[in-house]
């Protein structure tokens, strides 16, 4: 809809006037906060100047330390002055430049007056501090804007719900203080709007979305109601970034005590961290934390264990020879990642509470100070209504009493005293003045050397027992590495444990294979988490009780045993889990599979589920082209966006596919595309393929240790693109060799998905299934000449 040129004036001169108002108020705050920094820079020069200091009797001292405390305050109330100036004024730096995107006319019901709300990345008060000259997006009454257009509405607030009438919603692109772009729109927020956004180049940085939220994604910003909300979504549909808006929202309502450092973003991986760092600073909210699943199992694991990642992983799933060690190490993956093993390891500590708890004997210098046995022994004489890692920590007591009786007599053996003799001068005068720092105030005295040589004797042992007891203070008694490889020892105690006979396929496969590499102090990636969930069951949970929000993007990547993991580990959380079942690319089962797990997790009344199918990213031909390839596909709904139809090309061998993938990159270069991703199936195919052509063309090879995305031509394996998007991409070999199996479309679909404007596939010799199963009016085809 149009607006009159009129109205583009008038708006132009609200803009003027709104922004002249910021400029006059970010002088007046530079000067203010110019004064008082100043101001604090002097205070602290002259700290002591203005502190009268005198600690001759009591009296003074009190005087001289409230006299240093007046001072402190000072300082610190002009530096939280300083700090509060120094927001406002970024805030309005941001502002300024584009200080609202959004106006609605709205009228309430049983008031006279309709009310213009301009909708901007943050609120801004005229002076007269009362009058909103700008509404935060956040705001409750801003939801207007998302949710309605023109005609009945109502927004809630924490008094109830307003309703009205909405005579106008209009958009603005305002960049510099001047209103470049203006619509007038209906219900879905400015096609237009979007469609000028989407177009644009893509960022090595994900952007906001505040001035174009759609609707449904509005739902799962705003939505605050659920303990567990799932967000079931097609690839591009704006998952991730309702996500981060989402942090945003729950930051604003809950600002008086919810901080940046209570919601942690779990992300597919390390680069996607960087991806989407941008998008709070942007929006002048601090990041959240963020993390990958791996590195939080690195992190609890990583000493005592090499720790598979799950790209290495991912790697022997695609590449590995389809032999009898593939398929059991298949259904190992399969069965790790299961509800029923979680509900076997649950089993297994119910047993353990009765028998079968496996101990360390404790000793020192080669001599037990508490057997295998007696540990045990002592372990089940406690009250068998004590939780399990009570009892232990009842038995860390117990041990470390041992342990001091056992000291008692220690210091008389003959080493202590070879240890004495090979002292040397300054050690044994540290020795000494350690011990009388130790003993000061007791009654002995070193007046007898007998007992000097005793005490340095007792010093010594003392020491020595250090590291033992340490262990023994991170319960390294118990042997949780053999409690975990004794499920697969012990085929009668498994099946006990899960309660039937009816063990997963190559069961003993599984057993040999996951005994020889635990005994090589390695563990895959399928079993890190059953692995750590066990040890916290003996052990006791170590849980984060500071975390109010757990946001899981690509939730569909995690198995209901790693969410299930997730909830205890941070047992006051809220959990937001997005993924796409489509893009489930692990060998395991996905949490998204079913709903069920994810229901079960904290209960049907507190889960909610919302699905977005339509997806942003891509142009109406990809998303045409793409959403064939998986089941349910038919739903994904593109937006109404036009571009080149995919162009899939033929090539008859290895060296004609890299001279064509080298000239295309070359050409969408020179065509101005910043961002090309050459997609390969794996990191190896990846690295062959960058090492062919990074002498000729600018190239990034990206691994799994690649710390952040650059803009560029990058060659990618599939499995690290996901999450991000790139101009063009180029799919490297589709051919039926490479992706036909039912795992590979996923993968496949994945990494076609990653294309916003351009999507170009070449394969060598015969296609694969996944595409020419597709209608094939939806791409483009090239076969290889026929000479
Ligand atoms: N309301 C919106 N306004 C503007 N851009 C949007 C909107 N929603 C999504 N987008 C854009 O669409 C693209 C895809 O969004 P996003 O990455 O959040 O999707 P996703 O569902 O997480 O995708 P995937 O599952 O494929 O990784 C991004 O460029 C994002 O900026």
């Amino acid at each position: 809809m149009n607006v009159t040129e009129l109205e583009w004036r008038l708006e132009q001169e609200r803009v003027n006037e709104v922004t002249n108002k910021m400029a006059g108020r970010m002088d007046t705050l530079e000067q203010e906060a110019g004064h008082v920094r100043t101001e604090v820079v002097n205070i602290r020069k002259h700290f002591w100047d203005d502190v009268s200091i005198n600690v001759s009797t009591h009296e003074d001292r009190a005087e001289t330390y409230s006299s240093m405390r007046q001072q402190a305050e000072v300082l610190s109330e002009r530096e939280r002055s300083y700090r509060q100036a120094a927001a406002v004024l970024g805030k309005l730096q941001r502002l300024i430049k584009s200080p609202y995107f959004g106006r609605i006319d709205f009228k309430e019901e049983g008031q006279e007056l309709e009310e213009r709300i301009y909708l901007g990345i943050a609120s801004y008060l005229d002076e007269d501090e009362q009058t909103y000259l700008v509404y935060d997006w956040r705001a409750p009454i801003s939801s207007l804007y998302y949710d309605y257009g023109p005609g009945s509405a109502a927004f809630e607030t924490p008094v109830g719900e307003i309703r009205g009438i909405m005579s106008l919603k209009r958009q603005f692109i305002i960049r510099d203080r001047s209103i470049r772009l203006m619509f007038d729109t209906g219900v879905t927020i400015g096609d237009e709007l979007l469609q000028q956004v989407l177009s644009r180049s893509s960022d090595a940085q994900m952007r906001s979305i505040v001035a174009t939220i759609q609707k449904e994604q509005n739902q799962i910003i705003r939505n605050d109601r659920s303990r567990m909300l799932v967000v079931q979504g097609a690839a591009g549909s704006g998952k991730t970034s309702a996500a981060l808006q989402r942090v945003a929202y729950l930051l604003y309502k809950h600002r008086e005590n919810l901080q940046a450092d209570q919601m942690v973003l779990f992300s597919p991986n390390p680069m996607f961290n960087s991806y989407v760092s941008t998008v709070l600073p942007e929006l002048g909210e601090e990041n959240m934390q963020q993390s990958t699943f791996q590195e939080y199992l690195e992190k609890r694991l990583g000493t005592q264990f090499q720790v598979e990642s799950p790209f290495n992983q991912m790697e022997y799933v695609l590449t590995a020879a389809l032999d009898r060690t593939y398929l059991a190490r298949m259904s190992s993956i399969r069965y790790k990642a299961s509800a029923e093993y979680l509900a076997a390891l649950g089993g297994y500590k119910e047993l353990l509470e009765k028998e079968g708890m496996i101990f360390k004997p404790v000793r020192f210098r080669g001599r037990i100070i508490a057997s295998q046995k007696a540990i045990a022994e002592k372990f089940y004489s406690y009250d068998p209504a004590i939780r399990l890692p009570n009892r232990v920590v009842l038995l860390k007591e117990w041990l470390l009493k041992e342990i001091a009786a056992f000291e008692e007599q220690e210091w008389k053996e003959g080493w202590v005293e070879d240890r004495m003799e090979l002292l040397e001068p300054e050690d044994y005068l540290r020795s000494y003045k350690r011990m009388r720092q130790a003993r000061k105030g007791k009654e002995d005295t070193f007046d007898d050397f007998d007992k000097e040589k005793e005490l340095l004797a007792r010093s010594i042992v003392n020491e020595e027992l250090k590291p033992l007891r340490k262990r023994t203070k991170r319960l390294s008694f118990v042997d949780v590495r053999k409690l975990y490889a004794q499920l697969f020892t012990n085929d009668q105690l498994f099946e006990r444990v899960v309660g039937t006979d009816a063990l997963p396929d190559y069961w003993q496969d599984i057993c040999r294979e996951t005994i020889a590499l635990l005994e090589k102090s390695k563990l895959t990636y399928e079993d890190a988490t059953p692995y750590l969930y066990l040890q916290e069951l003996i052990l006791g949970f170590q849980t984060n009780t500071s975390v109010r929000h757990v946001i899981v993007d690509e939730a569909q990547d995690y198995s209901p045993f790693q969410l299930e993991f997730l909830k205890r580990l941070f047992p006051r959380s809220r959990m937001t889990a997005l993924g796409d079942l489509n893009q489930a690319i692990y060998a395991h089962s996905s949490a998204l599979a079913d709903i069920e797990p994810l229901t079960a997790l904290y209960g049907p009344e507190q889960t909610e589920l919302i699905r977005l199918t339509r997806s942003y990213r891509s142009t109406q031909q990809i998303v045409e082209f793409t959403r064939g390839m998986v089941p349910g596909g038919d739903l994904i709904e593109p937006f109404n966006r036009s571009g080149e139809r995919p162009l899939v090309t033929s090539v008859l061998d290895c060296a004609s596919l890299n001279a064509k993938v080298a000239s295309d990159i070359e050409a969408l270069q020179k065509n101005g595309y910043e961002s090309i991703a050459v997609i390969c199936k794996t990191a190896a195919q990846s690295q062959e393929l960058y090492a062919e052509l990074s002498e000729k063309l600018e190239l990034n090879l990206v691994t799994q240790f690649t710390p952040t995305f650059e803009k560029g031509t990058l060659v990618i394996p599939a499995y690290l693109a996901k999450g991000v998007e790139f101009d063009a991409v180029i799919i490297y070999d589709a051919s039926k060799e490479q992706y036909s199996r039912e795992n590979e479309r996923k993968l496949f679909y994945t990494a076609c998905t990653r294309a916003m404007h351009l999507l170009h596939v070449y394969a060598v010799g015969e296609l694969s299934p996944f595409i020419l199963t597709q209608n094939p009016q939806t791409y483009q085809f090239e076969p290889f000449p026929v000479s």
